[in-house]
């Protein structure tokens, strides 16, 4: 699904004065020098791919984002200026950094680096892609959606309380290559992120490079920016890739509850295939956490639906949403989204015997409170429009291990979701 790079990923190796390398985002240049938590690496390659263009945000954090709460608020404003609602009528301003500039990575080589990187850690788990509509032969290829609350590194090391996970687990410069691992194994078309704290160093100048397009809108007052050390704000993220879709509409949200404005963002973005000429709208949400909150969300999912409603002209347009909407079925705004006009069905339900039941879990981790094994992330799409080809399977309890998750095999407290879309052939033609 990856386009195929158009130059060899050894470009990486910069031609510039020896122990210097340009950074492609910003075209800053910092010495050359392994990060000091990082185990010796085996190619220097990953040096450059994974690890330099994290200078550009590091030396960002260094006179403006790493020095505690005061100045991260600066760095905050400084994101937000990127995604204001100005910017959000006008896509422009909203794409990265010319990917033109930028040198092509080979996503197989970074796998292999990430590998390289990981050489110390218990080999990732195997899962499963379960085929749903085997019957139902499409022209097109289908479209891949991850859906991923990848933990933020600031919340994991300083405010989630994960009892059971050894702080060597979370060292940042290897939990990234688990997450890029786990994004470059599975290949997806749409990558829908939550928890994103690593966007502007990490996320945005190595996915570019492997051909997406993204976005990032960060929360108002992310609690990452109370952590100590912290490398700016979390938020939602959205990546496509750019040979296959053209950005129609792009929308930065921030969503209200009962007409006030609360601290959750959504992103949604009108795409066209370039194969079939098709549009669809894909959305990327993280309602607020935590029990007590259940009215406050399902206000939060109203809002989200009503944007949705206008966005895609009153379901005309198919709809696919994904997210971290911290509420299990049982919970109102589940059921809102369930019953909406929309017209959406939950894609992990299809992986159920009836295709009535979401999986068991989606999220499990030990806090001091106790273990926490909930459902709460989702994919939701437009069942008149939309075909679920296939989905993920979860990991099992036996993989998850008795110290649940985050872990040395897996770097989040949450599951990746990964569905393969296409088109229904009654809507051919129309959208
Ligand atoms: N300084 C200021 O003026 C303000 C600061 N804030 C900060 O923001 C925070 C609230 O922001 P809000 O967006 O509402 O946050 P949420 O309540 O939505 O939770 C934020 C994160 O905490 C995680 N979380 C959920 N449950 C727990 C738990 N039991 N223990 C630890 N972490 C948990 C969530 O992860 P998941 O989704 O994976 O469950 C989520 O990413 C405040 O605590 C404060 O730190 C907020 C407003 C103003
Ligand atoms: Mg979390």
């Amino acid at each position: 699904m990856f386009h195929s790079p158009r130059r060899l990923c050894s470009a990486l190796l910069q031609r510039d004065a020896p122990g210097l390398r340009r950074l492609p985002a910003t075209g800053l240049r910092r010495p050359l020098s392994p990060p000091a938590s990082a185990p010796r690496p085996a190619s220097p390659r990953l040096l450059a791919a994974v690890s330099a263009a994290s200078g550009a945000a590091r030396s960002c954090s260094r006179t403006a984002c790493s020095m505690g709460t005061g100045t991260s608020r600066l760095y905050s404003a400084l994101a937000k200026t990127l995604n204001s609602s100005a910017a959000s009528q006008h896509p422009e301003y909203l794409v990265s950094p010319d990917p033109e500039h930028l040198e092509p990575i080979d996503p197989k080589e970074l796998l292999e680096e990430c590998r390289a990187v990981l050489h110390t850690r218990p080999p990732r788990f195997q899962r499963d892609f379960v085929d749903l509509r085997t019957d139902c032969p499409s022209t097109h290829p289908p479209i891949r959606v991850m859906q991923w609350n990848i933990l933020a590194q600031a919340l994991g090391e300083g405010k989630d309380n994960f009892v059971q996970c050894p702080v060597e687990a979370l060292k940042w410069e290897e939990r990234k290559c688990l997450i890029l691992e786990e994004i470059l194994a599975y290949q997806p078309d749409i990558l829908c992120l939550q928890e994103v704290d690593h966007y502007f160093d990490t996320f945005q100048p190595l996915l570019s490079r492997l051909g997406y397009q993204g976005t990032f809108f960060p929360k108002p007052w992310s609690p990452c920016l109370d952590v100590e050390h912290n490398n700016g704000p979390d938020g939602c993220a959205l990546f496509f890739l750019q040979n296959r879709f053209k950005l129609v509409n792009s929308a930065n949200i921030r969503l209200t509850a009962m007409t006030l404005k609360t601290n959750q963002v959504a992103i949604a973005q009108t795409l066209e295939c370039k194969e079939s000429g098709r549009q669809f709208c894909i959305a990327v949400t993280h309602l607020k956490a935590r029990t007590g909150w259940e009215r406050f969300r399902s206000a939060q999912g109203c809002d989200l639906l009503q944007n949705l409603q206008n966005i895609t002209q009153g379901a005309k347009i198919p709809l696919i949403v994904c997210g971290d909407f911290n509420a299990e079925p049982t919970e109102e705004v589940y059921k809102h989204f369930a019953s909406s006009s929309l017209n959406l069905n939950s894609a992990y339900k299809l992986l159920s015997a009836d295709g009535q039941s979401e999986p068991p879990y989606t999220t499990w981790k030990i806090r001091t409170s106790g273990e926490c094994r909930h459902t709460l992330d989702y994919i939701w799409y437009s069942k008149h429009a939309l075909n679920v080809r296939s989905a993920l399977d979860l990991l099992t309890e036996e993989q998850i291990g008795p110290n649940r998750l985050p872990s040395f095999n897996y770097p989040s407290d949450h599951l990746s979701l990964v569905c393969d879309f296409s088109f229904t052939e009654e809507t051919d033609g129309l959208l």
